[in-house]
């Protein structure tokens, strides 16, 4: 497909550090976290005016799934404005608990495994067409997606076990996949969640659900790891000839790998000879080269996304990892991670160092650590300054911008509105539903008669400032669009 649609769920791990005693227990703290989204959408599981979908499910890893976007760089702002909205939220629900008489901090972690084990996801969708053959694109995604965390992993500092010595990984996630390919999400965790619910036309698309892949703090390594997958998609859906790599065992192959951070770790691959990831890596972006050679570069970042796969290809191949540590997540920790460990003596499975490790992660701009390295400019970001405030209230140009529209509307109008990734309705008018199946489509005039029913909206509405929205919300993305012109203001009661 010329176009897709993308879209990626993160779950975030949240812990409170009081400062004596023990925290409150994570499924008190979520209730905390999600108060201002509660008061915004009378629910715990909201779509917000930028067309993303904030959600607490039974457990306590409240998650924030993106708007559907039909470009890379969109993707990337609105999954970061998701760790902005969290940030927000954790700032808020810290006031809130020190009024309720608690001590210490809230942090909000976008990674995938907590202190006790624990693992949470980050999720990709990719639209795809549904005459894809599902055994040949699992066939050829399968040994792509176990091999990508040598390019987008988020990297880990793993403690020493009985059975092997504390050491530096590739990937987060790479020890909690159960499986290749299944139906079930959390239960079995596969690689490629087969659940067909593809919130648009099932005629003729399936929403690809890819639950492998490790949360990236880095931008730059996030367009590597949406970008490359979308290529190898790309030659699927042409039916080239890509190469042979079926694993034999992609569970095993994915950990072993994962483990062996010189990527020299050999795995199975049905009917030939054992292959590095490296090996396999490298097949598949020769194919992806040559396919752009002769059919073109489909979109604007195709080039850059080829270079950096290339360079990471080429520093795990080399070992010299200073070629990607400032774009790759698992080599921008590493050496973060082995300069602590130089400047104060420590060995590898130091405490000191798993902590490194989780803090790198911590979504607060001014603490966290990722935060502080790009600020320094030893990360490099592929989205404009402003890119991430601006996706936090504006929807990408996508469906979503309509679900914006309808949610941000309804609620200048004081009506209510229900909406999910395909169905629009206010509330009091269940016989006025809009189905939207078309995820690229940007405008629809029944959604515009839809909204016509609340008044006339051109004389009727003005946009607020982003002062005005700055003032008014626990978060800026949990405020209005807009609001009605002319308002009456309303008087202070009396107080007696
Ligand atoms: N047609 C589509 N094709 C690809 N992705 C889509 C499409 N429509 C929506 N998406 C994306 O799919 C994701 C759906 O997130 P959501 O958390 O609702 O996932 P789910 O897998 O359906 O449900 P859950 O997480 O509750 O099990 C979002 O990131 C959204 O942007
Ligand atoms: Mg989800």
């Amino acid at each position: 497909m010329d176009r897709r649609i993308f879209g990626v769920e993160t779950e975030f791990g949240i812990s409170h550090r009081p400062v004596e005693g023990r925290g409150l227990p994570p499924d008190e703290l979520a209730r905390y976290l999600f108060r201002p989204v509660v008061e915004f959408g009378r629910s715990s599981n909201i779509f917000i005016p930028n067309g993303s979908r904030l959600y607490l499910d039974v457990g306590s890893h409240p998650e924030y799934a993106s708007a559907e976007c039909a470009d890379l760089i969109d993707l990337i702002a609105n999954e970061n404005a998701g760790d902005r909205i969290m940030h927000d939220l954790a700032v808020a629900a810290e006031k809130a608990i020190h009024l309720d008489g608690f001590s210490g901090q809230i942090y909000v972690l976008k990674n995938n495994v907590d202190s006790a084990g624990n693992s949470y996801g980050s999720h990709e969708n990719y639209l795809i067409p549904r005459t894809t053959h599902f055994r040949r694109l699992s066939g050829i995604l399968l040994p792509f997606l176990v091999t990508r965390q040598i390019i987008s992993g988020a990297g880990r500092v793993v403690p020493a076990t009985d059975e092997t010595e504390a050491h530096f990984a590739f990937s987060q996630r790479a020890d909690h996949m159960w499986e290749g390919i299944s139906s079930a999400t959390t239960r079995a965790r596969p690689i490629i969640n087969t659940r067909d619910e593809p919130h648009s036309d099932a005629a003729t698309h399936r929403r690809l659900h890819v639950i492998v892949g490790d949360s990236n703090m880095s931008t730059t390594t996030a367009l590597l790891r949406y970008g490359s997958t979308d290529l190898v998609l790309r030659m699927i859906e042409a039916g080239v000839p890509i190469g042979d790599y079926e694993l034999e065992n992609p569970i095993s192959a994915i950990r072993h790998i994962s483990h062996d951070i010189t990527g020299h770790a050999a795995v199975r691959v049905r009917g030939a000879e054992d292959h590095t990831a490296v090996q396999i890596q490298r097949g598949l972006l020769q194919r992806a080269q040559r396919f752009v050679a002769e059919h073109g570069a489909h979109h604007e970042h195709v080039e850059t996304v080829l270079e950096l796969w290339e360079r990471a290809l080429e520093s795990v191949e080399t070992g010299d990892h200073t070629l990607i540590d400032h774009d790759i997540d698992w080599a921008i920790k590493k050496r973060l991670v082995e300069e602590v460990a130089d400047a104060r003596g420590l060995e590898m499975g130091h405490r000191r160092l798993e902590q490194v490790d989780m803090a790198y992660h911590d979504v607060n701009p001014d603490r966290g650590l990722f935060h502080m390295l790009r600020r320094r400019g030893r990360a490099t970001d592929v989205l404009d300054a402003g890119a991430v405030t601006e996706a936090m209230i504006t929807p990408p140009a996508t469906r979503a911008a309509l679900r914006g529209q309808v949610v941000s509307t309804a609620r200048a109008y004081g009506a209510q509105s229900t909406v999910d990734w395909v169905h629009h309705k206010l509330t009091d008018r269940p016989l006025d539903a809009v189905m939207l199946k078309d995820p690229f489509a940007v405008v629809d005039s029944r959604i515009d008669a839809l909204l016509d029913k609340l008044g006339d909206r051109s004389s009727q509405l003005r946009e607020r400032t982003l002062d005005e929205r700055r003032g008014s919300g626990a978060s800026l993305a949990l405020t209005d669009r807009y609001a009605l012109l002319g308002e009456p203001e309303r008087d202070e009661p009396p107080l007696i």
